[in-house]
């Protein structure tokens, strides 16, 4: 069993034992309360003039165990957004990542940015949850779905009125991404069944993304010179957890990650 299938096998039991009719219908409630904020429109807007990022709200992973222990997700969104995050990422798996949805309403609630639900998107029921709690967007894994379920699952985010991040790690998994049509693709270096890195693979695959599309490094970026690296590849939105996570004030290190790229771009 890979690391991806024991995440999977838990997400699906934890999912059966939240799920009711009765719950549906309350986070149904609680949709309604939410206008998602255009987050891939964040990510082109910002693009236009700086690396746009996609700070990771990141407690602990299971390759890493804990990350940062002491973890305020409100003061942590709002660091970020004045650091200059074009949008956010909260972790909201709870067994291997430590993360929450109540991460993801607070962290929403405490910024203007749009934000991701990252988490193992397997249900619709998962799609509702991610609205009800304040997403703008959520990521679809293809190495954890069939096409079938990328497709069922990327009409539910779509009638939610919530952006896509389609992810990918390798060719096979991004041609069956590009079928899907989508708006937005991430390609993580980190291979979600072994955990290891590999960023080397991630710069090739860039120039297979579709040009007019928001084309997003994931994983391993901690400096300006990975950030500089993946866009001459062909990258033009970064997505950063650990490396920031890591530091007493994210906002201030992502400040002087972006420091470099704004002078060069003037
Ligand atoms: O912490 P890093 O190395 O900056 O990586 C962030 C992000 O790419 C990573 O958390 C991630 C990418 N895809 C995922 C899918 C599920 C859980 C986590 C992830």
């Amino acid at each position: 069993m890979t690391h991806l299938d024991r995440i999977l096998v838990q997400t699906r039991i934890a999912l059966s034992q939240r799920r009711s009719p009765d719950r549906l219908r309350e986070l149904e409630r609680m949709a309604a309360d939410h206008t998602p904020r255009g987050f891939a429109a964040a990510l082109r807007t910002a693009a236009k003039t700086r690396p746009a990022v996609i700070a990771e709200l990141k407690k602990a992973s299971p390759s890493k165990g804990l990350i940062r222990p002491e973890f305020d997700p409100a003061w942590l969104a709002q660091s970020l957004e004045r650091g200059g995050a074009a949008c956010l990422s909260v972790l909201t798996d709870e067994p291997f990542f430590q993360g929450s949805l109540r991460n993801l309403e607070i962290a929403s609630q405490s910024v203007k940015l749009p934000c991701l639900r990252k988490d193992f998107i397997v249900d619709e029921f998962q799609i509702v949850e991610a609205r009800a709690h304040r997403a703008d967007a959520i990521l679809l894994i293809v190495a954890a779905l069939t096409d079938a379920e990328l497709k069922t699952l990327r009409a539910a985010a779509k009638a939610a009125e919530l952006d896509v991040l389609c992810e990918v790690h390798d060719r096979e998994e991004l041609a069956r991404a590009l079928d899907l049509g989508c708006e937005m693709f991430g390609v993580n270096s980190r291979n979600l069944r072994t955990f290891e890195v590999n960023t080397a693979e991630a710069e090739k695959l860039a120039e297979l993304l579709p040009a007019d599309a928001v084309r997003v490094a994931e994983s391993g970026i901690g400096s300006a010179a990975d950030i500089q690296r993946m866009t001459a590849a062909g990258y033009n939105a970064f997505l950063i957890g650990e490396s920031l996570m890591r530091k007493d004030d994210p906002g201030d290190a992502l400040a002087a990650l972006l420091k470099p790229q704004l002078v060069a771009a003037e």
